[in-house]
């Protein structure tokens, strides 16, 4: 990969991609509340790659929940580019990818990256249906499957199945994008092949990424920052800068400051885990 090294922060000018002030999330239920999110405080810049990671439990998809507006917060302040989640939802200023894929069997490929598309142009946001076409085998083109359009999902392999659910989250060309551990599950070196990838693609759109991933070399290898949480209740326990040089590759793995990072980041959850000692 020899693509030129992005700028790892703020790459836009104005207002930070998402904004949380004193995020709080309780659900509440008939066996008591569970406070998901406890005043949680980030800032995540235009053009940032952030990992959440923690152990299960401690408001990792609660977060990228509220990011998407699929929830509201019961406290605090939450904006996406100075907008309030509600309108960031309705302008599309977003994609989403789940845990699992999440296709419709049948459909082609193509015919599932245009999903999206195809709904709205029922609305008044009218893309004409060349328009649509071009744009989903663009979005097939950035995450290297324009080669497999007429293919259908259960024809594909679980790594290629989680390419598409991401072009499909691309097609609206969002700004942020909003990945729930994509790659989980997953093996090791179709997973580490993918995240290459993933930040071929970061580096080539300028989007903002919030990742969240249990796989701490996942999250050092790709971030401009992790974020590390702990639960019950769940917080933000730190925050971990990552300085590792682009292009990444092999060789970043390798390298002695990875090794100094993943540590680092390690340690932050053991913290948070109460695994001071020795674990
Ligand atoms: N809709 C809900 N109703 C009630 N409790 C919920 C709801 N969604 C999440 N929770 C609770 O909030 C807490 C945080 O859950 P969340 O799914 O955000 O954790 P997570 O860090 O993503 O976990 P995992 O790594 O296992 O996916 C958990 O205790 C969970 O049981």
């Amino acid at each position: 990969m020899t693509a030129a090294a992005p700028v790892p922060t703020l790459r836009g000018t104005g207002q930070p991609a998402v904004h949380l002030k004193d995020l709080n999330m309780v659900f509440r239920g008939a066996q008591g509340d569970t406070v998901a999110l406890q005043d949680a405080n980030l800032d995540i810049g235009q053009g940032e790659f952030i990992s959440l990671i923690g152990p299960s439990g401690c408001g990792k998809t609660t977060l990228l929940r509220l990011m998407a507006d699929l929830i509201t917060p019961t406290g605090g302040e939450l904006l996406i580019g100075g907008r309030s989640p509600a309108q960031a939802r309705q302008e599309r200023a977003y994609g989403y990818v789940f845990q699992a894929p999440a296709l419709l069997e049948w459909r082609t490929v193509l015919n599932n990256v245009l999903l999206p598309l195809d709904v709205m142009a029922g609305s008044q946001q009218k893309m004409s249906k060349a328009a649509r076409q071009a744009r989903a085998h663009e979005m097939l083109r950035l995450v290297g499957l324009e080669g497999f359009a007429g293919r259908y999902p259960w024809q594909l392999s679980g790594g290629m199945q989680q390419r598409v659910s991401i072009a499909r989250a691309l097609a609206f060309d969002p700004g942020l994008l909003l990945m729930d551990e994509p790659f989980g599950a997953l093996d090791e070196i179709t997973r580490e092949h993918l995240n290459g990838e993933l930040l071929r693609l970061w580096q080539e759109t300028g989007k903002t990424v919030v990742f969240v991933t249990h796989g701490i070399s996942e999250a050092v290898f790709l971030s401009t920052r992790v974020v590390v949480m702990t639960s019950r209740p769940g917080k933000i326990e730190g925050v971990v800068d990552i300085d590792l040089p682009y292009p990444r590759n092999v060789e970043t793995r390798e390298s002695p400051r990875f090794f100094e990072l993943a540590t680092r980041v390690r340690e932050l959850l053991r913290r948070g885990h109460g695994f001071d000692a020795d674990g």
